[in-house]
């Protein structure tokens, strides 16, 4: 199934509930905006070489449309659509002012220098700088992109656009960045995992969690979690999955990475070297956190995960049909439009403070991070009591009522 197929889904899940009527789910759903462009670049060898590049502007009736970049070999117009979509709900979710957007390229980050991946930035900048800007379109980091791939964003918009860098978030923190924006989103999953795990009656200590996807999200969430007495039994990257039934030691696991060349997970000890997909199935896991690609739990291997939780700190991780198993097994699943969106959050409050000219403490930040994940949860969990539905189609319910609200009173429709 592609991916905006199974947004749509689960779209119409809770559009249903709503009583929305068949036209107004279609331009709910509909992106306001599709933009492929091609981005040419010189190699270090010399050769040119070429990539495709999409920015799909999802939804504005909120405010302007905020989403990550991805740099990843997987990436073409029906992720980007699909992902732009789960951002309009999930700035819905969390109350920003803001609508959905998501852009990418199709290539390997991993095969390239850090010179060519600045060029490919700059070059795909040229392509889109005019349909993004402060109060229309704000990129941020998603997969493959960090911190000096917004700093080139910026400085290259602004050899257009003059001086302006609420333009991106997730900037380097002494370039205008937000303290606790790298953080933001593993802190975000964190936290609204320590609370479904008490609401459930679980003990922190007894609750083995594996972590698929070491990277931006995976690692501050083991951090977090581990920091919070959780055993952290097993991670994976795409090298494999590392395994310790007595929990591994996060910080030196940290440490490993960070000494790696390519910040792999190979040859951490002391673990067992299990296959990357086993992460999935292990049998003394509860909490599960997805943190790498979408559709990674499917109909075809549902039925081996053993998981009671599973927390969705990847974009669109489940899909729809095993997304129906794990409900009738009881297994809960926090979505992505609520688990992953401490990100989104912290990059709102760094064009907040760009805007002001003014700097947030860490701790600013974290509070109001906390508060806000914190009464979304609790909004989610009222709806999802309420209407008897899964927490996924009650932050459906809630994103998609906010934003058809908007629509209803700017009169756009
Ligand atoms: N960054 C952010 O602020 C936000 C990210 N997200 C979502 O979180 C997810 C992860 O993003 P982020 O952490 O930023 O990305 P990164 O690029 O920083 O890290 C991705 C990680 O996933 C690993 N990975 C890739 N494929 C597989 C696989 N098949 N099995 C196991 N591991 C794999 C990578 O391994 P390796 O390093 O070996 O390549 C890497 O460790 C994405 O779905 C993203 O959309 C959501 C909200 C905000
Ligand atoms: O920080 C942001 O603006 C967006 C992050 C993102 O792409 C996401 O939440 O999936």
């Amino acid at each position: 199934m592609r991916a905006f197929e199974a947004t749509q889904i689960f779209f119409d899940a809770a559009a249903e509930h709503l009583k929305i009527d068949p036209a107004m789910r279609e331009a709910l759903l509909m992106p306001n905006r599709e933009i492929q462009v091609q981005v040419s670049i010189e190699m270090d060898n010399g050769q040119l070489a070429n990539f495709v590049g999409f920015r799909v502007q999802h939804d504005s009736a909120r405010g302007p449309m905020k989403g990550g970049l991805r740099f990843h070999p997987k990436v073409d117009l029906d992720e980007v659509r699909s992902l732009a979509c789960l951002m309009t709900w999930k700035t819905a979710v969390v109350n920003l002012p803001y609508g959905g957007a998501k852009g990418g390229i199709g290539v390997d980050p991993t095969r390239l220098s850090e010179r060519e991946i600045e060029r490919l930035t700059r070059a795909f900048v040229d392509q889109i700088h005019d349909v993004v800007g402060p109060d229309s379109d704000i990129p941020a980091p998603d997969m493959g992109t960090d911190h000096l791939v917004m700093s080139w964003f910026r400085n290259q918009w602004e050899k257009y656009h003059g001086f302006n860098p609420a333009v991106i978030t997730g900037k380097p923190v002494e370039e205008y960045g937000a303290r606790g924006r790298e953080e933001a989103t593993g802190r975000g999953v964190g936290t609204l995992t320590v609370k479904l795990v008490r609401r459930l009656g679980m003990k922190p200590e007894a609750t083995n969690i594996a972590i698929q996807g070491f990277g931006n999200v995976g690692t501050h969430a083991a951090k977090f979690l581990s920091e919070a007495q959780f055993p952290i039994v097993a991670v994976s990257d795409v090298t494999g999955t590392y395994y310790n039934p007595e929990g591994l030691e996060v910080r030196e696991l940290l440490r490993h990475t960070m000494k790696h060349p390519k910040g792999f997970i190979e040859g951490f000890e002391p673990c067992e070297v299990l296959p990357r997909d086993a992460l999935l199935n292990l049998e003394d896991v509860s909490v599960l956190i997805p943190a790498a690609l979408g559709g990674v739990i499917t109909e075809e291997n549902v039925d081996d995960i053993r998981a009671k939780v599973i927390i969705e700190a990847a974009n669109g991780p489940i899909l729809p049909q095993a997304d129906i198993v794990l409900q009738e097994r009881g297994v809960i699943v926090l979505p992505d439009i609520l688990a992953n969106a401490g990100g989104v959050t912290v990059s709102y409050f760094e064009w907040v403070q760009n805007r002001q000219h003014y700097r947030w403490s860490l701790d600013r930040v974290r509070q109001e991070l906390d508060h806000t994940m914190n009464e979304a949860f609790e909004t989610i969990w009222e709806t999802a009591k309420k209407h008897n539905v899964s927490l996924r189609t009650a932050a459906y319910m809630i994103g998609i009522a906010r934003v058809h609200r908007a629509t209803e009173l700017a009169g756009m429709i």
